[in-house]
């Protein structure tokens, strides 16, 4: 099956602006927040976020980008180019991805990042849940719900790495 757009670029960025005033809603302690990343797209996402954080409330928040792969119960690569530049321990930890699926990667992220401090609490932002979860994760902030069938992939384009926004759907064969 062809690649359908479904989440369109205006779409897409209502969603993260949402999701961001949701987090000013919910965390009354701003200056405790730190924003990470999962590579590859979450890094755009927490970026994103970080950008209309300092544009409403005039916060830097601290910001940093995880690498998942070495903490995977199925293949763990030996690489890690995890860049956190803060001390998580005790922080409002918000670990940011594009798409929610199985949960593994959100296992793997929780993993990594205990290992590099205690934070107080850690949230889940993500841009797309899409359902189907093996362990018993959720997200705290969802862009969009996304029914899919196990047979589908949903493709998240991010302008900074593939030159546009949109949220595809494809068939798998
Ligand atoms: O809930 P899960 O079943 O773990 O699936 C979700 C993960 O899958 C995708 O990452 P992918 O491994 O494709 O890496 P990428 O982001 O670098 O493309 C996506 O970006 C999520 O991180
Ligand atoms: O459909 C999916 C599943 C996992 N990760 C994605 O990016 N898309």
């Amino acid at each position: 099956m062809a690649r359908k757009e479904i989440i369109d670029e205006i779409t897409m960025k209502r969603a993260v602006t949402r999701i961001t005033y949701e987090i000013i809603e919910r965390n009354k302690a701003l200056d405790k927040l730190v924003l990470i990343g999962i590579k590859t797209r979450g890094v755009y996402l927490a970026k994103r976020i970080q950008e209309r954080l300092q544009a409403l409330e005039g916060l830097e928040i601290p910001f940093g980008e995880l690498d998942t792969r070495p903490f995977r119960d199925d293949k763990p690569a030996q690489e890690n180019t995890t860049e956190i530049p803060v001390d998580i321990a005790g922080k409002d930890v918000i670990l940011v991805d594009d798409v929610l699926y199985t949960g593994r990667t959100i296992r793997a992220a929780i993993d990594g990042l205990v290992k590099l401090g205690r934070p107080a609490r850690v949230q889940l932002a993500v841009l797309v849940d899409r359902g189907h979860r093996e362990l018993p994760i959720r997200a705290d902030y969802v862009g969009k719900n996304i029914p899919t069938g196990h047979d589908e992939e949903i493709i998240v384009q991010m302008s900074e790495h593939d030159g546009a926004d949109s949220i595809l759907i494809e068939r798998k064969d």
